[in-house]
C-alpha cells in the first residue's frame, strides 16, 4: 500500500509533503480525479499535523471529506476521520473526537482494510482513555486481534504507546515504560521522525512520572531536537513545556517561565487547549515560586476559563490545587481550604476511574496476553536458533564424516598399495635370493657386479671380482650326504656375510661356486679375505662332518679394467680360479 509508505515518509519530511500534496491537489482538482484528490488531502492533513499546523488541519479535512464522499473512497474517509479524531483530541474536544472515531471505524470496516480497522479501534481506545473511561479503553485493546496488529509496525506502535500511557496513568511505571520503549524501538525502525519524536516525548513523560528526571530530560531533549529538525512547531512546544515543568520542580523558575513563554503561543495558535491550560497552570507554579502573585492570578483566571470548556477532571484537580496554593500565598486560608477540598474530590474521582477493579483485572489479563505473545516470539526465536545450531552441527558432522571417510579411503588404499608394494618387494627379493643359503643369487650378484662396474667408472673407484669354488665338493656330498653339503654352503654364506665390509657384496653363482665383489681392495686385502674366510669356515664344526675335516676352496681374483664388461671380468677371474684348481687347489690366484 503506497499511501502507508507515504505516511511514514510524510512523518519524516512534513514540509516536503505539504508542498507535494498541494501540487497533487491542484493537479487532481483540474482533472476532476476525486478519489486521488481525497487521498492527497488525507496525506496533506497528516503532513499538517506532523508540522504542527493545526489551524490548517480543519479546513483540509473538510475539503478532503467532500471529495472522499464524491468518490466514495472508504480509505480516504477513514484516514481523514482518523486525523480528525486526533485533531479533536489535541484540542480537548472529546465529544467531537468520539463522533469522528465512530465514522472512522465505520469507514474502515466498509473499506475492508484490516490495518485501518485496527488503527481505528486503537484510536477509539485512545479517545476512551482521554475521556477517562480506562476500563472500556482497555477492553477495546483486549479485544484486538493481536496477530493482526503485530503484523503492522504502525499498529504495534499505537498499541504499545497507548497501553504504556494507561499503565503510567495507574502508576504501573515499569510496565508502562517498557511498552513505550517498545513503541519507540519499532517506530525508530519502521516509522517516520515525527512518530519517533512523539514517542521520545511519551517515554520522557514516563520517566518523569517514575521520578527519573535525568532520563526524562534526555528524552525530552531528543524529542525537541527531532521536532526542530522537521519544523514541527507544536512538537517543539510540547518538549519545551515538559522541560519547563522539570525546571519549575527544581525551582529554576526563570528558565521555566522562559520556556513556557515560548511554548504557549504555539499551543494557543494550534488550539491545543489542554496544553494551553497545563502551560498556564505551570506558569502559576512558577509565579508562586517567584512570589509574583498578580501574574499568578492572571494565569489562574485564564487557565480557569480554558479548563471550564474542557471538562477534564485531571485539569480541574490541578486547577484547584493551584488556586489553593495561590490563596495560601495570599494568606486566605478559608478559600485555600475550599479549593483544596475540591481538588481532593477531583483527585478521588480520577483515582476511582484508574483504580477501578475492572481496570485492574483487564490490565492483568492484557499483561498475561502480552507476556504470552512475547514468550511465543521468544520460543520461535529459540526454535530458530536451535534449528540453526542443528544445521551447524549437521554440517559439522558432515564435515567430520567426510574427513573420516576420506581418511579411511586413504588408509584402505594405502594399505592396499602397501600390501601390493610389499608383495612385489617380497617377490623381487625372492627373485634375487638363493633359497638354500638366503644369500643373493646369481641374478642378484651379477646385477650388483654390473652396477658396481658403472659406479667404479663414474666415481673413479677400483672394483675387484673374486670367483670362489669349493675343493672336492662332490666328495663331501658323496661321503657325508647332500644335506651336509648344503650345510657347508650355508656356512659359507654366513661366513662371507661376516667377513666382508658393508660396501662389498657376495652371491651364489650356482652349485658350489660364489662371486665376491669388492670396492677398493688391494692384493694384500684379497689375501687376507681369502685366509679369513678359510679360517672362519673351519672355526667350528659343521654337523655331519668329522671335527677335523678341513674345508678348503680355491679363489680367482682380478681388478676390473675401465673397459671391462661383467663377462670379460668374470672370465679373467674364472680363468685364474681354474689355474688355482689346476695348481693343487686351496689357493688364491690374483691376476690383473
Ligand atoms: N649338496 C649340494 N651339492 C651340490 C649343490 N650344487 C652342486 N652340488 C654338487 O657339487 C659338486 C660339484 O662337483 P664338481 O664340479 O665335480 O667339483 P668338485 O667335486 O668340487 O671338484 P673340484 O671343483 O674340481 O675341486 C657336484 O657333485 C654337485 O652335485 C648343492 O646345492 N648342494
Amino acid at each position: 500500500q503506497e499511501w502507508q509508505q507515504q505516511r511514514v515518509d510524510a512523518s519524516s519530511n512534513p514540509d516536503a509533503w505539504i508542498k507535494k500534496t498541494s501540487e497533487l491537489i491542484e493537479k487532481y482538482d483540474d482533472q476532476r480525479q476525486f478519489e486521488e484528490l481525497a487521498m492527497a488531502y488525507a496525506l496533506q492533513v497528516e503532513a499538517y499535523r506532523y508540522s504542527g499546523h493545526e489551524s490548517k488541519v480543519h479546513a483540509a479535512i473538510d475539503e478532503g471529506l467532500r471529495f472522499a464522499e464524491l468518490a466514495d473512497s472508504k480509505i480516504a474517509k477513514t484516514l481523514l476521520r482518523i486525523n480528525q479524531t486526533w485533531y479533536f483530541l489535541q484540542r480537548g474536544q472529546l465529544r467531537q473526537a468520539n463522533t469522528s472515531i465512530i465514522y472512522a471505524i465505520e469507514n474502515a470496516k466498509a473499506s475492508g482494510n484490516k490495518d485501518l480497522q485496527i488503527e481505528a479501534d486503537i484510536l477509539h481506545a485512545q479517545v476512551m482513555q482521554n475521556t477517562g473511561d480506562i476500563a472500556r479503553a482497555l477492553q477495546t485493546l483486549e479485544q484486538l486481534n493481536r496477530n493482526a496488529y503485530t503484523a503492522h509496525p504502525r499498529l504495534q506502535v499505537e498499541f504499545h504507546a497507548l497501553i504504556g500511557s494507561i499503565y503510567l496513568d495507574v502508576g504501573a511505571n515499569d510496565i508502562g515504560l517498557e511498552h513505550i520503549q517498545d513503541a519507540l524501538d519499532i517506530s525508530r525502525e519502521h516509522l517516520g521522525q515525527w512518530d519517533v519524536s512523539v514517542l521520545e516525548y511519551n517515554l520522557a513523560t514516563g520517566y518523569q512520572a517514575a521520578g527519573n528526571d535525568e532520563k526524562a530530560r534526555q528524552h525530552f531533549e531528543t524529542a525537541l531536537e527531532i521536532s526542530k529538525a522537521i519544523n514541527d512547531d507544536l512538537g517543539v512546544a510540547y518538549a519545551l513545556f515538559q522541560m519547563a515543568s522539570i525546571d519549575i520542580e527544581n525551582e529554576s523558575y526563570q528558565q521555566g517561565l522562559e520556556r513556557l513563554n515560548r511554548a504557549m503561543p504555539q499551543f494557543k495558535s494550534a488550539g491545543a487547549h489542554p496544553m494551553e491550560a497545563q502551560s498556564r497552570l505551570a506558569m502559576v507554579s512558577a509565579y508562586l515560586g517567584t512570589n509574583e502573585l498578580e501574574n499568578a492570578l492572571a494565569e489562574l483566571e485564564d487557565a480557569s476559563s480554558v479548563i471550564n470548556t474542557l471538562a477534564d477532571d485531571q485539569l480541574y484537580q490541578t486547577l484547584n490545587e493551584r488556586w489553593s496554593e495561590y490563596y495560601q500565598s495570599r494568606e486566605n486560608y478559608k478559600a485555600a481550604l475550599e479549593h483544596y477540598k475540591t481538588s481532593v474530590s477531583y483527585m478521588q474521582k480520577v483515582r476511582e476511574q484508574t483504580q477501578d477493579k475492572q481496570v485492574q483485572e483487564i490490565m492483568v489479563r492484557l499483561e498475561i496476553k502480552e507476556q504470552e505473545t512475547t514468550n511465543e516470539l521468544l520460543k520461535k526465536e529459540n526454535q530458530l536458533q536451535q534449528l540453526e545450531l542443528q544445521e551447524q552441527q549437521t554440517s559439522y558432522y558432515l564435515l567430520v564424516w567426510i574427513i573420516i571417510s576420506g581418511l579411511l579411503v586413504v588408509i584402505i588404499v594405502s594399505a592396499f598399495l602397501y600390501q601390493q608394494w610389499r608383495a612385489r618387494k617380497n617377490f623381487a627379493e625372492l627373485a634375487l635370493k638363493d633359497d638354500l643359503t638366503n644369500a643373493p643369487n646369481r641374478r642378484a650378484i651379477v646385477r650388483i657386479c654390473k652396477k658396481g662396474l658403472e659406479q667404479a667408472r663414474e666415481q673413479q673407484r677400483q672394483l675387484a671380482l673374486a670367483v670362489v669354488d669349493f675343493d672336492y665338493f662332490k666328495a663331501i656330498n658323496d661321503q657325508f650326504g647332500h644335506d651336509v653339503g648344503d650345510r657347508v654352503l650355508q656356512r659359507f654364506a654366513e661366513v662371507a656375510k661376516l667377513s666382508l665390509r658393508d660396501q662389498d657384496n657376495f652371491g651364489r653363482l650356482g652349485g658350489e661356486e660364489w662371486l665376491l665383489v669388492f670396492f677398493d681392495v688391494s692384493k694384500e686385502d684379497a689375501k687376507n679375505i681369502f685366509e679369513r674366510i678359510t679360517q672362519e669356515m673351519n672355526s667350528k664344526p659343521i654337523s655331519g662332518l668329522p671335527e677335523d675335516y678341513r674345508i678348503t676352496f680355491s679363489m680367482g681374483f682380478t681388478n676390473a679394467h675401465p673397459e671391462d664388461s661383467f663377462d670379460s671380468l668374470y672370465k679373467r677371474a674364472d680363468d685364474v680360479l681354474f689355474e688355482a684348481k689346476d695348481k693343487g687347489r686351496e689357493r688364491l690366484i690374483i691376476t690383473d
